[in-house]
């Protein structure tokens, strides 16, 4: 397994892969990696002869008061875990090389990012956007590969990737979780133990949610009622969003109907913790 930071290196193995003929999986990550991580590397694995991992903590994703400097971070780990999942290429860039002083552009989706995430981190997605065009330009594969458990990550990316004409293929997979039904995420190591079993709330919240769509109920007022109050009834939770939107717009809706993102970010003291369902109905 090759592990770089160099820009160029990257580009040489991808284009000498591309000219035997192999198809290239990508998938982007900020590290830590965890068992949702893995998910997307077998996927790529599974579909593509080619999977390069990229390991980037890229700080114009977080505002100002967010968790740049303490998220977790533990590349030997993460290189181990690369290597048992088949990863052929690692690309770990670092800040000067990916913004120098200089630089200037930046790429913005419009609409689909003034909702849920984009709302209560109001830079965040311009980050991704940017963040994952030059990553797209820099690896250049035919698939990349992103969890639903940031569906509205995926959406405005997919949103972007059809608007820009991007020639890749993005492909969203099933959020992975703990026993207990909590979703994966690196930020889950931020919880105190009263904290961590009190964030089972999310997904029971959820759950009961598509209880009661399943059941008939079709207001979207109705259903954030009930989530929200389930979620309210632990004592350390705090409510960021709760939220159900369509999912090409990603503006809330009043009826339920047609392809919906139910979507939940709740913070426990200072860890933001997200969680979602899409439904057709
Ligand atoms: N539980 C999960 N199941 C499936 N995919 C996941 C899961 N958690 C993260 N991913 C996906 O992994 C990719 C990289 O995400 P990232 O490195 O931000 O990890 P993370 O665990 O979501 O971290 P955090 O939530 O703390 O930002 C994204 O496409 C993300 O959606
Ligand atoms: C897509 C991504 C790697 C861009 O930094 C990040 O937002 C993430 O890990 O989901
Ligand atoms: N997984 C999304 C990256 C972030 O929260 O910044």
């Amino acid at each position: 397994m090759i592990v770089t930071k160099s820009i160029e290196e990257v580009r040489s193995f991808v284009n000498e892969k591309k000219k035997e003929g192999l198809s290239v999986g990508f998938v982007p990550t900020m590290g830590y990696l965890h068992e949702g991580h893995a998910s997307l590397l077998k996927e790529s694995k599974k579909e593509n002869d080619i999977t390069i991992l990229s390991i980037y903590v890229n700080p114009t994703q977080f505002g100002p008061n967010e968790d740049l400097s303490s998220y977790p971070r533990d590349m030997e780990r993460d290189c181990k875990i690369a290597e048992e999942e088949g990863v052929d290429l690692v690309f770990t860039p670092t800040d000067d090389v990916l913004y120098p002083g200089n630089y200037k552009t930046y790429v913005y989706v419009e609409g689909l990012t003034n909702t849920l995430c984009g709302r209560s981190r109001p830079t965040h997605f311009r980050g991704v956007t940017t963040i994952v065009t030059k990553l797209f330009n820099i690896v250049a594969p035919h698939n990349a590969y992103f969890g639903q458990k940031d569906a509205q990550q995926y959406f405005v990316l997919n949103r972007m990737a059809t608007d820009l004409n991007m020639d890749i293929c993005l492909k969203s997979c099933p959020i992975i979780r703990e026993e207990d039904g909590l979703a994966k995420s690196s930020r889950n190591v931020y919880l105190n133990e009263k904290e961590r079993q009190q964030a089972t709330i999310l997904n029971k919240s959820l759950n009961e949610a598509v209880n009661k769509v399943k059941e008939g109920e079709r207001s979207s007022l109705e259903i954030v009622e009930g989530i929200r109050s389930t979620i309210n009834s632990m004592d350390l939770a705090n409510i960021d969003y709760v939220e159900i939107v369509d999912t090409e717009t990603m503006q809330q809706i009043d009826e339920i109907k047609n392809k919906v993102l139910i979507a939940i970010a709740v913070k426990f003291g200072n860890t933001r913790l997200i969680d979602n369902r899409i439904l057709e109905v």
